[in-house]
């Protein structure tokens, strides 16, 4: 684990090194910055889900006794309940568990005084057909999953969807923390639903202080994007071009009613080291720096760096711009990022590194995946990219 103190963490598991700051893991994006917009409109490396199993030993042993979380997350009415109750319905050999949430919600004080002996909130459980579970838990903790995992057995799967305007920022983070923990539960990914005919209205959505609106959020820490409700929409490519413009990572994938190939959502490993990183040109790559013609205050920036990497002087540019708060754009505005991935060939014989992280906590995974170039994926607001490109070299050539 990565934190600014984590030697705690890294007792409890010496070969994992998930970074986060300590003092409040679960809300760790507090900064309420002006409003503007910016972005940067560049498509950069997908993680492409790998279902070959690619990480050691060690690693599959590890997820094959812990339960997938996926991560259901968007807007009010978005498609949310109607993607769970497709995925229940379709052919799978799986006994998911689905959880309705309000995860992340409220502050922990008040969840602890809620939750009661042994994290009882869960409201009944309906048995579905194809030995599907559904349940409602009203806890923000782990450990109320845990315990009906102990009264009705371990699922295969748990969905979770989270509220409308949930940040699933810090949602995702509990489940990424707590497995460091030994928890039997692991962030598989987070699945973004997104209404295509009130997406751009959402995205733009200002809040007081200059907040960011859950909308944005939802998109950027995206691994997968499901653009629902085509069916009411002519045209999708404003609202494709914005989507994309927020978070260039993530593969956007035009759904009715949430039809998805079930494929494309599960088992994504999206935080571990079997996530592939593919590194394809497209064109945005050549679209014009600072030339945004978008309305969106959220956006990617990719850097690449040539030949091999040192880890510890990459890791000394992550905790610049994660935790030093010294990383701004031209304007002064503070740096913050949602999302970050990267691809990070080392000197032979050390293995390609993956780093993935969310808000300012993140973790890093041995990978077989071979690439001769570093790409650092970044998705946040005011990010500058010679500003960012400028801190990278810093860190690289110290
Ligand atoms: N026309 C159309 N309607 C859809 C589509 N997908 C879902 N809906 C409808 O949109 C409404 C909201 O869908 P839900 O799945 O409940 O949305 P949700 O994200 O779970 O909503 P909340 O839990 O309230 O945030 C329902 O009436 C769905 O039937 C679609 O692709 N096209
Ligand atoms: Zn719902």
């Amino acid at each position: 684990m990565n934190a600014p103190s984590s030697a705690s963490h890294s007792e409890v598991d010496p070969s994992s090194s998930l970074v986060a700051p300590m003092e409040d893991p679960v809300h760790p994006d507090a900064q309420e910055e002006e409003n503007d917009d910016e972005e940067e409109e560049e498509v950069c490396p997908d993680l492409v889900p790998s279902f070959s199993a690619i990480a050691d030993k060690d690693g599959l042993a590890n997820s094959a006794q812990k339960v997938p979380v996926t991560v259901i997350t968007g807007y009010l009415g978005s498609g949310k309940t109607t993607l769970l109750n497709y995925v229940l319905t379709e052919e799978h050999n799986k006994k998911i568990a689905v959880i309705l949430n309000e995860f992340g919600e409220g502050a922990i004080e008040e969840k602890s005084l809620a939750v009661g002996n042994e994290g009882q909130l869960y409201e009944e459980w309906l048995e579905l057909r194809n030995g599907c579970l559904c349940c409602s838990v009203k806890d923000n903790g782990v450990k109320a999953i845990e315990t009906l995992m102990e009264r009705k057995g371990k699922f295969d799967y748990i969905l979770l969807e989270t509220t409308g305007l949930a940040d699933p920022g810090p949602v995702a983070s509990i489940f990424w923390m707590d497995e460091e923990l030994g928890s039997d539960l692991y962030l598989d990914g987070v699945i973004t639903v997104v209404d295509a005919k009130y997406a751009l209205a959402h995205l733009r959505e200002e809040r007081p202080q200059g907040a960011l609106n859950e909308a944005l959020k939802q998109v950027a820490v995206a691994d997968v994007i499901l653009l629902n409700k085509t069916d009411l929409v002519d045209n999708l490519q404003d609202v494709r071009q914005e989507i994309q413009a927020i978070n260039a990572s993530a593969p956007v994938v035009e759904t009715v009613k949430s039809r998805i190939d079930i494929n494309l959502i599960l088992d994504l490993h999206a935080y571990d080291g079997r996530a592939q990183m593919s590194v394809r040109p497209t064109k945005f790559d050549y679209v014009e720096n600072g030339t945004p013609h978008l309305d969106a205050s959220v956006g990617t920036v990719t850097l690449r760096q040539r030949g091999p990497m040192i880890w510890s002087k990459l890791e000394v540019f992550f905790q610049t711009l994660l935790w030093e708060e010294k990383v701004y754009d031209v304007e002064g505005r503070l740096a913050q990022i949602l999302r970050l991935k990267a691809l990070v060939p080392q000197e032979p014989p050390l293995p390609v590194l993956i780093v993935q992280g969310v808000h300012d906590t993140y973790d890093t995974y041995e990978t077989s995946q071979q690439c001769q170039d570093g790409t650092i994926v970044l998705i946040g607001r005011h990010l500058d990219r010679d500003i960012l490109e400028r801190h990278l070299q810093e860190a690289m050539n110290s």
